[in-house]
């Protein structure tokens, strides 16, 4: 008989995840897994995969066992391994709640950027301390048909091409990942953020992720559009010494950013487990050839 893997489907502002409970990581999730999991035809479907790991389990995340019990392995949809997903740690802390690992309140989940603080509140939204964006220095250009703008390059562990434009639109069908250059500017690929003002200190964005393509929302990417619009904007925290907070939304949805004085950016918003089932081993196996 074949073996049965259970997993559950859940989302962040519809940034959509399969989530495999796998405590002391006995699962060979391999690219070809991952991607055969997460398409949307032949699949379960979603942006990416959640494997759900003990910190102490995971060679990757072993050394972080001490403060984070839990490692989040995220991998995007085609596979690839990323460093971070912000809408993910939601999600995951979700999830725990949900086992019945957590309760509310504060929790510290592993990720491959380093241990980020969670607190779940009564309400069930979830603000993740994400850390300090860094800015590297140098001019990026994204480009779209005719279109191109210059854009701010953010890094949140994961890489951002952060680009102000007039109308949403003119970032097209987002089919294929828009040329970012120069390419060194980013050698391991980039997502790519494509931003409208709404109001004050409020924007609009669309992303095109690496490894996943156009989602309907992204964490890491909201903050990364925070961080630019407030340079943008002439307010930074470590010069006002206030904290600054923008509304991002996204097509799926809406997150709340804000950066304080000391460059730590939490990011606030929903998660939600829509469905829990087994998946076919047999499947999976031959899926992943
Ligand atoms: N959707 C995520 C980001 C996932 C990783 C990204 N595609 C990458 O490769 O860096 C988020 O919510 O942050």
């Amino acid at each position: 008989m074949s073996t049965r893997i259970a997993f559950l489907k859940g989302h962040g502002t519809e940034n959509d995840f399969v989530i495999v409970p796998d405590p002391e990581n006995a699962l060979v999730l391999g690219p070809a897994a991952v991607a055969a999991l997460c398409d949307r035809r032949a699949g379960i479907g979603g942006d990416g995969v959640l494997h759900v790991v003990r910190s102490a389990a995971h060679p990757e995340a072993a050394s972080m066992a001490a403060e984070a019990e839990w490692f989040m392995d995220y991998r995007n949809g085609d596979g690839s391994v990323a460093e971070m997903c912000g809408n993910g740690v939601r999600v995951f802390a979700h999830y725990l709640q949900h086992a019945g690992h957590v309760g509310e309140g504060d929790l510290a989940i592993a990720t491959r950027a380093g241990v980020k603080t969670v607190h779940i509140a009564k309400d069930g939204d979830i603000t993740v301390g994400m850390g300090r964006a860094r800015l590297p220095e140098g001019e990026v250009t994204v480009s779209v048909g005719e279109h191109s703008w210059p854009a701010r390059n953010v890094n949140m562990g994961n890489p951002h091409a952060v680009a102000f434009v007039d109308d949403l639109a003119h970032a097209g069908d987002l089919y294929t990942a828009p040329p970012v250059g120069p390419a060194a500017a980013y050698p391991d690929g980039v997502n790519v953020e494509f931003v409208v003002d709404r109001g004050p200190r409020h924007v609009a964005m669309r992303v095109h992720e690496r490894g996943s393509g156009e989602t309907r929302s992204c964490g890491t990417g909201a903050c990364a559009v925070a961080v630019a619009a407030a340079r943008r904007d002439g307010a930074d925290p470590a010069v006002t010494g206030t904290p600054v907070t923008y509304t991002v939304d996204l097509p799926g949805g809406r997150l709340v950013i804000s950066e304080r004085p000391d460059g730590e950016i939490e990011m606030t918003g929903p998660a939600v487990i829509v469905a829990e089932g087994e998946i076919d081993g047999n499947w999976l196996e031959n899926a992943a050839g």
